[in-house]
């Protein structure tokens, strides 16, 4: 081990309260909203294909005129109340949103720049507003925060001179009072989802992201900061030069998700994966027709694929400029929302249950008792769902809606479970009472230290 000074800082999950809620929210709702949602992806008439929160690079558009945006922003349709509400209606139990994108628009009335709702015909303390409303349905609110700042004259991609350094320190010093001013005015806020933290001039400087997380955990004890964050005394990010997780889960899978067979080793951590509905468009854009719109199906399937990894989903709504939710979106929290409101407790404080990945499906584990649920994708065509269960295994009973089906055993550790012949139009989950086999995924559980 090389000694570093910036790095991890423990290892092994953190078992405390406050993680532990983290942990099982498992369902979180992304909103990405700035001025980017008024352009929504569209300049001068022409429609730029690349992420809309990229346009202002896309359409290489000056900082001046971009950021003129604020005075046109009056989101005459926005209703926190009404979003919260659909948020729940999905199931979500936690939202994360944009306080400040790589664009440096605040949603918040900072006191750090002038750049910020309070100056746009809006006004109002979106922030605020959301976080309330939020709360008030019983939804965890965690705040995303770019450090790439493009509004910000201070702002270095790179250190190359002592102007750089003098500029860029002051850059940190004033991500620094942001960061403070949004852990100490909204008090209910539970994690902190750092982003624009690739370039050089971060890299160079891993004792800030140190000092900013430690700051952060004493303003909000328990708060939950995620790796992407974090760069060691080497620049190394998310794992430290002795490749140990910083911050407390890793939050590197964006749009994809990590290989039940291959990649479970990502399950001796906590970590977060966060996806866009059509290919790469986080912010909103016009036109959604240039790329594939995931279904809710397909959705579904991803927030079911990470609670039995151990992870956690968080899928991504770009509301337009106008404060408007579009109806694919609306379309996704009902469609996932009806399924939720009949088998969220295979997803809440579920787990990776340690048994073999098989094709039909997937498996997850409430924290207690010797349940194992099957949520399964593809319906045999015979309706012999055939199982593997770890060796020694038994199944005691197996259900579908809080009703028997057959257990049939056909080989040592394997069973046909009888699926009743109907059509299944959202996928059905088969709740397993099973006894005995092989503990396997403790092996994955790193030392505490
Ligand atoms: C350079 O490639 C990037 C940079 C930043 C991103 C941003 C997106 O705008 C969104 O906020 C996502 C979570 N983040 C990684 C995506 C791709």
């Amino acid at each position: 081990e090389v000694p570093l000074k910036y790095g991890a800082q423990y290892t092994g999950k953190r078992t405390d309260e406050a993680m532990n809620k983290w942990r099982g929210n498992r369902f979180g709702q992304f909103i990405h909203w700035g001025l980017y949602a008024i352009p929504g992806g569209v300049w001068n008439g022409k429609t730029y294909n690349y992420a809309a929160e990229f346009l202002k690079s896309s359409a290489k558009i000056p900082t001046s005129t971009w950021d003129s945006l604020m005075y046109q922003f009056n989101p005459v349709k926005f209703n926190a109340r009404q979003w919260a509400k659909m948020a729940k209606q999905m199931g979500a139990r936690y939202m994360t949103i944009t306080t400040k994108h790589h664009e440096g628009f605040c949603l918040w009335p900072s006191q750090y720049t002038d750049f910020n709702i309070g100056n746009t015909p809006y006004k109002k303390d979106i922030l605020k507003e959301l976080v309330e409303a939020y709360n008030a349905e019983g939804i965890d609110v965690n705040f995303y925060y770019s450090v790439l700042d493009w509004h910000h004259p201070d702002w270095r991609y790179d250190i190359k001179s002592p102007e750089d350094s003098v500029a860029f320190r002051r850059f940190l010093q004033f991500a620094s009072g942001q960061l403070r001013e949004l852990a100490t005015n909204y008090p209910t806020v539970k994690a902190f989802w750092f982003d624009g933290t690739w370039d050089n001039s971060i890299k160079k400087n891993g004792w800030w992201t140190l000092e900013v997380e430690q700051m952060l955990k004493k303003i909000r004890p328990g708060a939950v900061v995620n790796s992407r964050l974090r760069a060691d005394d080497f620049g190394k990010r998310h794992i430290d030069s002795n490749g140990k997780l910083m911050g407390d889960y890793e939050s590197g899978y964006e749009r994809r998700l990590p290989n039940p067979v291959k990649d479970v080793q990502v399950t001796r951590w906590d970590w977060e994966a966060c996806m866009t509905v059509p290919e790469n468009q986080w912010g909103y854009h016009k036109d959604w027709s240039v790329s594939h719109v995931k279904s809710p199906l397909e959705l579904l399937e991803m927030l079911v694929h990470t609670t039995s990894m151990g992870g956690n989903f968080l899928l991504n709504f770009g509301p337009a400029g106008d404060g408007s939710i579009r109806a694919e979106e609306q379309h996704i929290a009902r469609t996932i929302g009806a399924w939720m409101q009949q088998n969220g407790q295979v997803i809440y404080d579920c787990d990776y249950a340690g048994w073999e990945k098989q094709d039909w499906g997937y498996f997850t584990k409430p924290r207690t008792g010797n349940i194992v649920n099957m949520v399964v994708f593809n319906i045999p065509v015979n309706g012999l769902l055939k199982v593997k269960v770890p060796a020694g295994t038994k199944i005691s009973k197996a259900t579908l809606a809080g009703k028997n089906v057959k257990v049939e055993e056909i080989a040592k550790d394997q069973f046909f479970i009888h699926l009743p012949q109907q059509a299944y139009k959202m996928p059905p989950v088969i709740v397993l009472e099973a006894v005995g086999g092989a503990k396997t995924n403790a092996q994955y559980q790193e030392a505490k230290t």
